[in-house]
């Protein structure tokens, strides 16, 4: 398959590199190739973007809804297309591709319904006869720059909402997903929207997604990726005034206390851990067990890890896929090798399979030293660190004791206990008897400290983002002004 830009309601070649797509389970299996674009193409699709504007936004908000539901008919009409292509591009295994395919569908679905919600606030004035109200209106042309482990959702949980808003989009995804990322793009375009108004652009985020992002004509930034790439991004942007919302890493840990019932948190935790092979920003990534409890939440942790069957993703029997790349592979690895180096016991896994493919065994650990970089840094692979505590206080501050502020979650039958925990722990999103994964169209997702910069995503909050509001002062008294407050 060769796959192109979109800009402007055309589909242009790239102007650099040729790049392979190909599949994490069978790497010698090339899926699509396609040109990297320069500069100058990324500063066409911005240009593209800013005429498409003034119409767009003046489309009335429930028509642009409408045709986002025009857009959620098309794509449930590809959906075997999209859940292939999750499975063969990205590696996820058939039903968590199902999964993702189905929450991006909700997603559409209800952004669409925000073209009927966004109102402003009537505000009762100082002054007689004045009517004071706000207006939300469109932002202008943004930049939605997306990762690739949820080549399908994260794009639509930024574009929904930013197109509804009346923002003409460009679009810039991750190196490894393209080929989902230009079928979005064609179905947005069959369902009816006009040209310029969303435009996709294919190439290194160095070279492509700096150059849109830091292009004067884009009026805000919506960034899902890595927080080194976040924080150089925010660098760049914080020389204009533009607005930013970033959604990063994690280093998501589950608590077990001694009231938790143990079967419910295995499961959980190895969902959360092993699920999409770790690579979800809401992974879990460390467990907190108390001491008396250890030994038996270890054995059942075991007993459902060595249940996994690695291998391609597109073999029914296999319940966990590849990792997207070999340097992914192995950088997990020397997370592995390095604490053990340092004394942590490799309970479980801890090694690539020797096939083509980039799988890597789920990997369980058992750590005393919680500055090791195995706890404190995302891995974003099927690596989990077990360690223990003893007072509830205690875990609670080493939860804290990470860079990161994404997700976390307590498996507890003790209301006090459950209560303390989301009081104090500092995460965007807290669950109870639950994974650490997952998230709902209508709620906000993102998190605090090295995981998130700007407003949430998702939900109502995820579309205000995407607009400005102006405030209204209209005076129908036909008097000067009586007011002293200035
Ligand atoms: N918090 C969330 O909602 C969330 C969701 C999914 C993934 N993630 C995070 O994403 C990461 C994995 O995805 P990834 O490897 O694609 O991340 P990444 O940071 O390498 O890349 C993300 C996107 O940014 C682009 N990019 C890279 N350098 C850039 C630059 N200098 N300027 C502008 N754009 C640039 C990439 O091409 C890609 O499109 C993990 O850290 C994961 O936790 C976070
Ligand atoms: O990787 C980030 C998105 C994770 C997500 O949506 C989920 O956990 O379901």
């Amino acid at each position: 398959m060769h796959i192109a830009n979109y800009i402007g309601g055309e589909w242009v070649e790239g102007d650099g590199a040729w790049q392979q797509d190909v599949n994490p389970s069978r790497p010698r299996h090339m899926i699509a190739e396609y040109r990297e674009s320069s500069r100058r193409l990324a500063g066409q699709a911005v240009e593209a973007a800013n005429r498409a504007w003034e119409a767009w936004s003046s489309t009335p908000a429930p028509t642009r809804g409408r045709l986002l539901l025009a857009v959620h008919a098309r794509l449930a009409a590809h959906r075997e297309r999209y859940v292939d292509l999750m499975v063969q591009e990205q590696g996820k295994t058939r039903p968590e591709a199902e999964g993702e395919f189905q929450k991006g569908l909700n997603l559409v679905e209800f952004f669409a319904g925000e073209g009927f919600r966004l109102n402003g606030e009537t505000i009762p004035s100082e002054s007689p006869k004045t009517l004071t109200y706000t207006l939300r209106q469109s932002v202008g042309p943004v930049a939605v720059i997306t990762p690739w482990n949820f080549p399908f959702a994260i794009p639509l949980w930024k574009i929904s909402p930013a197109l509804v808003a009346g923002n003409p989009v460009v679009f810039k995804p991750a190196s490894y997903t393209p080929a989902i990322a230009a079928q979005l793009v064609s179905d947005f375009s069959e369902a009816g929207l006009p040209a310029g108004v969303l435009n996709l652009i294919l190439g290194s985020g160095r070279e492509v997604g700096e150059s849109v992002a830091a292009d004067e004509r884009i009026h805000a930034v919506s960034f899902t990726g890595s927080n080194p790439v976040g924080r150089r991004l925010a660098e760049i942007l914080a020389g204009r005034p533009v607005k930013v919302t970033m959604e990063m890493g994690g280093k998501n840990a589950v608590v077990v206390t001694p009231s938790a019932d143990l079967d419910l948190a295995a499961g959980g935790i190895v969902q959360g851990a092993y699920g999409a092979a770790g690579q979800r920003c809401t992974a879990t990534s460390r467990v907190f067990v108390h001491e008396e409890v250890k030994d038996a939440l270890v054995e059942r942790l075991v007993r459902h890890v060595e249940g996994i069957v690695v291998g391609p993703s597109d073999d029914p029997r296999v319940t966990m896929g590849p990792l997207i790349s070999a340097d992914q592979r192995d950088q997990c690895l020397v997370y592995v090798a390095e604490a053990a180096e340092a004394g942590a016991q490799v309970v479980y896994g801890g090694r690539a399979l020797p096939r083509d493919g980039y799988f890597l065994e789920p990997t369980l650990v058992t750590v005393d030293d919680s500055r090791l970089r195995l706890v404190q840094e995302e891995i974003f692979g099927p690596v989990l660190a077990l360690l223990t505590y003893r007072s509830l206080s205690e875990a609670i501050e080493a939860v804290n004791q990470v860079p990161y502020g994404l997700s976390a979650a307590i498996y507890s039958r003790d209301l006090l206990e459950t209560q303390l925990f989301i009081q104090r722990v500092a995460v965007g999103m807290v669950h109870v008897n639950n994974p650490t994964i997952g998230g709902e169209a209508q709620m906000p997702f993102g998190g605090m400290k090295g995981s998130g910069l700007g407003p949430r995503e998702m939900g109502h909050e995820g579309t205000l983002f995407f607009t400005e509001t102006k405030t209204v002062f209209l005076d129908y008294s036909g008097q000067p002004r009586v007011s002293r407050i200035y």
